[in-house]
């Protein structure tokens, strides 16, 4: 199984309670979440990632635990090994397109250096066709580079899985298709299991072997689609 969740999660503010419970297992290496905004798709993949903690429940990804409640388990984000990839990609700004590649690598608290030397990230340089910009800050590239920047640095430390929010809202409609497609393309070479959240069914059509509608925090609709 690729995906085991049973969560129960509340979430209050002043004005508001939010109850989020799932019971939910996928088999496939390929999941998008898709739900209207509010439905609680932004607090599953940050329980997943390790940056919510749930009230009750477990969670298992890829043959490990990695929460579960009864057991005491929690793993932090580093040990769960996932690579988060946010809406707004979240680049540093004052660090160049090397950097930013190489700052997931880094160990202790210096930023690497401007012209740091590492195969990993020359790898994925020139596989995201990013060595000529190597040395611009993300405010210097297009959306297509930062985009290109940011999945870099979510897939130089050969992560377990990779969680994605909305990755491609922030595009045009012409570079979406065309970035969507090199996602797919690369999800495939890599066999780097997927968790896509969006609003956007032509990710659900590009992407998923399987479709999690979410809405008001439960279970809409689950469906399997063979791609
Ligand atoms: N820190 C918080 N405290 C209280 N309530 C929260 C908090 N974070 C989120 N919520 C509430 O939980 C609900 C689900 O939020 P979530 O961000 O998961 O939605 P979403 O499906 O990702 O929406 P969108 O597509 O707009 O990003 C919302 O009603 C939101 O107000």
């Amino acid at each position: 199984m690729f995906l085991e969740l049973n969560i129960s999660k509340t979430m209050r503010s002043a004005q508001q309670k939010f109850q989020l419970e799932l019971d939910y297992a996928s088999s496939h290496d390929r999941l998008v979440v898709l739900g209207p905004s509010g439905a609680g798709k932004s607090l599953l993949l940050q329980m997943i990632a390790g940056l919510l903690k749930p009230d009750r429940g477990y969670v298992r990804l890829a043959g490990r635990t990695l929460f579960d409640q009864a057991q005491g388990i929690n793993l932090t984000p580093q040990q769960r090994e996932v690579a988060f990839l946010f809406q707004s990609y979240a680049l540093f700004p004052h660090l160049n397109v090397r950097q930013n590649i190489a700052f997931s690598l880094k160990r202790g608290l210096f930023n690497p250096s401007t012209k740091i030397v590492d195969k990993r990230v020359d790898h994925w340089l020139d596989n995201f066709a990013l060595t000529e910009v190597q040395f611009q800050r993300p405010h210097e590239l297009s959306g297509g580079q930062r985009q290109r920047t940011a999945l870099a640095r979510a897939l130089v430390t050969e992560p377990r899985a990779l969680l994605l929010d909305e990755p491609f809202s922030a595009l045009d409609p012409d570079l979406r298709s065309h970035m969507r497609m090199e996602l797919r393309a690369l999800q495939e070479q890599l066999a780097v299991p997927l968790i896509l959240i969006t609003h956007d069914v032509e990710d659900v059509e590009v992407f998923a072997k399987d479709t999690l509608c979410l809405r008001s925090g439960s279970i809409d609709l689950q469906r399997q689609q063979t791609l």
